[in-house]
């Protein structure tokens, strides 16, 4: 247990260290703090299964209760997944992207390598695709948005899981770069420990952009089918972001350096995805 007795945990970080604006201004006024609920209990949950001071046994303990917590049990242990399950009974939203968030956690706190493309986007299914799939929830959108979220969403996860593969190696030992793709390039996670990436690495590296490419593609319709305002703009935003990521993640090197977009990146980003929604929404 935590210090002050909760089976949560906290990294101390924030939302301004993410990639993507999840509590944005752009979320209508009285939604935000739901948003902001969703994101305190998916950093608590990743912070379980992210931490070095836990067994696998522990982690795994505290998810449970963290899911009991969600499905009625008295929460004062764990008290992000008891405002959760206010916040979803007062918008009525389905906890099951919250019980797959666990499930994505629970399946990090054990499993630490990924044989190939399919294993990671059954991961990103649970890991990445219930926060979009939540938002949408949360504005009524209809289901037919999910599958270009769903895709905007693993592309997202794969995005980071490449910005952060030697660190996610070297501090959690987790890689989730397909194992089959570095055999046959030639590489292997030792060389995530290197200064810089070898050709082999580099090799695979470009495979994931490239297998990568396909979900962006994809997740460009997903502004046109969204009808809130600021969704839609938001949602745009994010495809956009993602693209300019990936373009760096091309072209850098993520051992070298960290590979993040600067304000000017983001801000063009931003314009170029506020301009597209208005050209291609619907309200
Ligand atoms: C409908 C809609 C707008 C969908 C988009 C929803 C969204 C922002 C999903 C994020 C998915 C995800 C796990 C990304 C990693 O983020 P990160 O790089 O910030 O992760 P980290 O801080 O945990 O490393």
């Amino acid at each position: 247990m935590m210090p002050d007795g909760t089976v949560e945990h906290a990294s101390g970080k924030g939302s301004q260290d993410e990639n993507f604006p999840v509590g944005s201004l752009l979320i209508a006024a009285p939604l935000r703090r739901h948003v902001h609920t969703f994101y305190r209990f998916a950093r608590n949950a990743d912070d379980v299964a992210d931490a070095t001071d836990l067994t696998a046994e522990e982690k795994l303990r505290r998810l449970d209760r963290m899911a009991d917590v969600l499905n009625g049990a008295e929460g004062p242990d764990a008290p992000a997944a008891a405002m959760m399950r206010v916040s979803l009974r007062e918008c009525a939203i389905d906890p099951i992207h919250c019980h797959e968030l666990l499930d994505a956690f629970r399946q990090d706190a054990t499993k630490t390598r990924y044989a190939d493309w399919g294993e990671l986007m059954d991961y990103c299914r649970l890991s990445a695709a219930p926060v979009g799939r939540y938002l949408l929830d949360l504005h009524g959108e209809s289901r037919d948005t999910w599958p270009a979220s769903d895709a905007l969403c693993a592309a997202l996860q794969v995005i980071n899981h490449l910005q952060d593969c030697a660190k996610d190696f070297l501090k959690i030992d987790r890689v989730y770069i397909p194992a089959d793709w570095m055999a046959e390039d030639g590489t292997g996670i030792e060389d995530l420990r290197r200064p810089a990436a070898t050709p082999g690495l580099r090799r695979t590296l470009d495979r994931a952009v490239a297998a990568t490419r396909p979900l962006v593609e994809q997740a460009r319709r997903l502004p046109g089918g969204v009808k809130d305002r600021g969704l839609r703009a938001e949602s745009a935003i994010i495809v956009a972001l993602a693209e300019r990521l990936l373009q760096r993640l091309d072209r850098e090197d993520p051992l070298a350096k960290r590979v993040k977009l600067g304000p000017a990146a983001i801000a063009m980003a931003a314009a170029g995805g506020i301009f597209r929604s208005f050209l291609g929404g619907r309200s």
